[in-house]
C-alpha cells in the first residue's frame, strides 16, 4: 500500500506579533491559508524508515536527522519502518511552511500507514511553531506560538500567486530584528463576500516581521512591488518570516497570467500561481 500526502505552502495572510513569552518565543495573531502549491510525500512499508528528496527544490535540503520528515516519523517512536519519497518542490526558509507542512503531512502519511494516532500536541508542537497549523490545512486564525488553531470564517474564491527571490531568511533573525514585540492583535474578523473584499480588508492589517525581513533581506521590497505590479493584483504582502511574498487576485487564472509575465522579467525568481487548499 502505498500512502500519499500532499505539504501544501503555509501563507499568513495576516501576521501580528502580539507579545513574547519567557521563553523568548513571541505570541502571535495569524490569518493562515494554504496553497494548491507544495511538496509530495509518497509513503511505503519497509522494514525501517528511509527518505529519499528529489525534486526542483532538493537541493540543499538536508536528508538526515535535521530532515523534518524524518524528526516527525521519530515521534511515532521505535517499531515500525517506511521508505519515505519527498517530492521537494517549496523554497526552504521562505516564510511558507515548507520544512513544516512536510513535517505535518509525514504525520498524516505515517498515521495511515501504520494504522497509527497523531502524535500528541505537545510533540507536534515541538516539531515547530507552524506544525500544528499544517496538520489539517485550511483557512485558520492561529495564535499563541502558533499551538491555537481557532476557526475562521469562510473565505471567497481567489487565485494566489508566490514569489520567492531565491534569498534564504532565518526565522530567528527575523523575530530577533523587531523593533517592538507587543503590537494590537487582529480585530475580529469579519467574513468576506469577494476577492477584492478580502484585500480590502487584509490592506488594514500587518505583517510584523516585515520590517525586519526587509533589513535582512531587502530585496523583499523588489518583490513585492514586483507583485504589486502585475495587472489584476488586488494586494501584495510577505508571509511568515519572509522571504517569499504573494498577491492576492480575482481568481487563478489572473494569478497564473501574473505567474507567466514574471517568469518573463525576473526568470531568476521561482513564482507560482493556485488558489486556496483545504484537505
Ligand atoms: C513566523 C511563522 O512562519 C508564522 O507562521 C512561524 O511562527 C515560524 O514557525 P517555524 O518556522 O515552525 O518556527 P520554529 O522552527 O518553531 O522556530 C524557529 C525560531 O523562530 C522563532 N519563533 C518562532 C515562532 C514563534 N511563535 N516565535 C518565535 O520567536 C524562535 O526564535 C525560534 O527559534
Ligand atoms: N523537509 C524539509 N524541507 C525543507 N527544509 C527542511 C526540511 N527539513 C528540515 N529543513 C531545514 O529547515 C530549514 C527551514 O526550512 P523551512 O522551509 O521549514 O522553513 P521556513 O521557511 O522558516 O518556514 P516558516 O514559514 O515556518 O518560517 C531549512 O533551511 C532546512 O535546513
Amino acid at each position: 500500500m502505498t500512502v500519499e500526502a500532499f505539504a501544501p505552502a503555509k501563507i499568513n495572510l495576516t501576521l501580528h506579533v502580539t507579545g513574547q513569552r519567557e521563553d523568548g518565543y513571541h505570541l502571535l495573531d495569524s490569518l493562515v491559508v494554504f496553497a494548491d502549491i507544495g511538496d509530495r510525500l509518497r509513503l511505503d512499508p519497509a522494514e525501517d524508515i528511509s527518505l529519499s528528496v528529489t525534486g526542483p527544490r532538493a537541493e540543499g535540503v538536508p536528508v538526515d536527522g535535521r530532515n523534518l520528515v524524518l524528526k516527525a516519523a521519530a515521534l511515532f517512536g521505535p517499531g515500525q519502518g517506511a521508505r519515505i519519497r519527498l517530492d521537494k518542490r517549496l523554497p526552504a526558509a521562505a516564510g511558507i511552511g515548507g520544512g513544516s507542512s512536510d513535517a505535518a503531512a509525514a504525520l498524516r502519511g505515517l498515521a495511515a500507514l501504520w494504522g497509527r494516532d497523531l502524535p500528541g500536541a505537545g510533540a507536534v508542537l515541538s516539531l515547530g511553531a507552524d506544525v500544528p497549523v499544517c496538520l489539517a490545512p485550511g483557512p485558520v486564525r492561529m495564535r499563541g506560538v502558533g499551538e491555537e488553531i481557532l476557526p475562521a470564517p469562510a473565505l471567497p474564491e481567489f487565485g494566489i500567486l508566490l514569489v520567492n527571490p531565491g534569498v534564504e531568511v532565518p526565522t530567528p533573525a527575523v523575530f530577533r530584528g523587531l523593533a517592538r514585540k507587543t503590537n494590537a492583535p487582529m480585530p475580529d474578523l469579519p467574513g468576506w463576500g469577494s476577492a477584492s473584499g478580502l484585500a480590502d480588508w487584509l490592506a488594514g492589517q500587518r505583517n510584523d516581521l516585515e520590517p525586519p525581513a526587509r533589513d535582512e533581506a531587502p530585496v523583499i521590497g523588489e518583490v513585492l512591488a514586483a507583485i504589486a505590479a502585475t495587472p489584476g493584483c488586488l494586494l501584495a504582502r510577505m508571509s511568515g518570516s519572509g522571504a517569499t511574498c504573494f498577491g492576492i487576485y480575482a481568481d487563478r487564472a489572473a494569478a497564473e497570467r501574473a505567474a507567466v509575465l514574471l517568469h518573463e522579467t525576473r526568470p531568476d525568481w521561482w513564482a507560482e500561481a493556485g488558489a486556496p487548499y483545504s484537505l
